[in-house]
């Protein structure tokens, strides 16, 4: 999962990207990048690390104008040399640059398309590079000096029938201005927000409305999927559907984990969804298990903390904070490498002794996905004098590769795929587990927004909306399973063609 923003206003943005793509680190802690227009020439600065280890003052300076892009790296295909990182940068036509968040399924086809057809060079392993570049040629293809509205939207449709996958998009043509867009299902989130000052209007877009609130931008709207938007200096927006069928397919993953609890996403607002899914874990509860014996209910930080207090409520039970976050250890499950993810676990989450003697725990977490956390915890919990552990995840089993954005691209890395939910318990090492059914995810997710018919469930279900097959299930496993991503990496020397200091 990426963070993408993009931001035209009448004053230098590069702060303001700076300070939205902060509230968006959540999304990737790998890499981060910035590129600005002032109108002629772009200044781009990009590297592995933090948000606030990738830019210094000298670098702040030199993003001169008065619109940019930015971008918050997780990686999900290439590597994690900051070759990759982005904003990914063409000349032709127009200089356009791009930030991506999702994943091209269809890469391998593309990449060799643009070559033999296009005559395009890609040099790195980024599908995002591949995804800019079908973008650029598009555009060529509408050979015209000045670009107008129409190209860019026919050039998005170009896109949608070339690429294949999940990708929310946020563009910049030097001269002309920012473009949005969403892949037809609307797997990934954008959306868009204005603000008044006294010299005009400034618009944003971001993978999140809370990077819209920080800075004071009022939520306009989601992009739609498969719709574009082209905003040009000035301030003139246009927007228009470019896809044939396009459909809300959300990642339902982004309400369970990934979005931050103050953000809305396709008009729902993740606290309130994480609340019900809360409830509905509780529910079913009461209904499967009524002769409980659950004393306190103790979440698993961060992310699990709105669920689990709602689950306490409606069961009845007090709610604790048996877990105290190290506030300076990132997101864990988005780290690369599994001896990475194991220790930052424990130095992430301390047990205070006192919430757990004695008694019988519900701990609850908003997913299993490898089970590193899971493991890690229980063991925790035991150490710490609990005399039952219990545990609640506040979505199902997750059984399925996730191809879309998150790097979870092997099943057998996965602590549920082939396992009875009695053998998750056994080797987590819990006494009962209890995960949320499906259906009580959905309805809590899409009370927030009944248009919401159908969400991308993959994880869970193992059906993807953009149909692929076993064989590409095989060769991402291959290639992308934690042990070659280890091996890669340690074999890797970065080397990129356009980085400055
Ligand atoms: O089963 P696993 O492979 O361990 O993955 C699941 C865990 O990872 C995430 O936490 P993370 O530490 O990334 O972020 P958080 O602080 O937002 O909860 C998620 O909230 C679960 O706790
Ligand atoms: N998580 C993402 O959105 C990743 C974007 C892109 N596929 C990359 O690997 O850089
Ligand atoms: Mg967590």
């Amino acid at each position: 999962m990426c963070g993408i923003i993009g931001i035209i206003g009448h004053e230098p943005v590069n702060q303001a990207i700076y300070d939205g793509l902060t509230v968006l680190q959540h999304r990737g802690q790998d890499a981060a990048g910035i590129v600005t227009s002032d109108g002629r020439k772009l200044y781009l600065r990009r590297d592995n690390g933090l948000v606030k280890d990738v830019f210094n003052e000298r670098h702040m300076a030199m993003l001169q104008g008065n619109m940019g892009i930015g971008h918050v790296r997780y990686p999900t295909a290439g590597s994690s040399s900051s070759a990759e990182a982005q904003p990914f940068y063409v000349n032709s036509p127009y200089g356009i640059s791009l930030a991506h968040n999702g994943n091209l399924t269809n890469a391998h086809v593309l990449k060799k398309e643009l070559y033999r057809q296009d005559r395009r060079q890609i040099n790195t392993e980024s599908d995002s590079e591949i995804l800019l570049n079908v973008f650029a040629q598009e555009l060529l293809s509408q050979d015209a000096l000045h670009v107008t509205p129409g190209d860019i939207f026919a050039a998005v449709e170009g896109v949608h029938r070339r690429c294949k996958g999940a990708y929310a998009v946020v563009a910049m043509l030097t001269r002309d201005g920012l473009v949005g867009f969403r892949d037809p299902n609307g797997i990934r989130p954008l959306v868009y927000g204005v603000r008044e000052t006294p010299h005009g209007k400034e618009f944003m877009l971001a993978s999140e409305s809370v990077a819209l609130d920080v800075q004071g931008y009022r939520l306009v709207r989601d992009i739609e999927p498969g719709e574009a938007i082209f905003i040009r200096p000035d301030g003139q927006v246009f927007t228009r559907q470019c896809a044939q069928n396009p459909s809300y397919n959300t990642c339902i993953f982004e309400y369970v984990y990934f979005a931050r609890p103050d953000s809305i996403i396709d008009n729902v607002f993740v606290h309130k969804a994480r609340m019900r899914m809360g409830r509905k874990m509780a529910e079913h509860v009461m209904r499967e298990w009524p002769d409980n014996d659950i004393d306190v209910v103790i979440p698993i930080p961060d992310t699990s903390r709105t669920s689990a207090l709602e689950m306490a409520y409606t069961l009845g039970v007090p709610y604790r904070e048996g877990f105290i976050k190290n506030r300076y250890i990132g997101r864990t499950f988005i780290m690369p490498g599994q001896a990475k993810r194991k220790k930052s676990v424990r130095q992430k989450l301390n047990s205070l002794a006192l919430e757990f003697k004695g008694k019988n725990v519900m701990l609850v977490d908003d997913s299993i996905v490898r089970g590193t956390t899971s493991q890690e915890i229980v063991q925790m919990a035991r150490d710490a004098g609990a005399k039952k552990v219990y545990f609640a995840s506040a979505s199902p089993p997750i059984k399925f590769p996730n191809i879309y954005g998150i790097d979870m691209p092997a099943a057998k890395e996965l602590i549920a795929h082939g396992r009875t939910e009695e053998e998750v318990a056994q080797a987590i090492g819990v006494d009962r587990l209890v995960y949320l059914p499906l259906p009580d995810l959905i309805a809590a997710v899409s009370k927030g927004n009944p248009r919401l018919k159908a969400f991308d469930c993959s994880v869970f279900t193992g059906h993807y909306a953009t149909g692929e097959n076993g064989d590409y299930f095989a060769e991402l496993e291959a290639l992308r399973n934690d042990e070659q991503q280890t091996n890669r990496e340690k074999n890797m020397v970065a080397i990129d063609i356009c980085n400055s200091d």
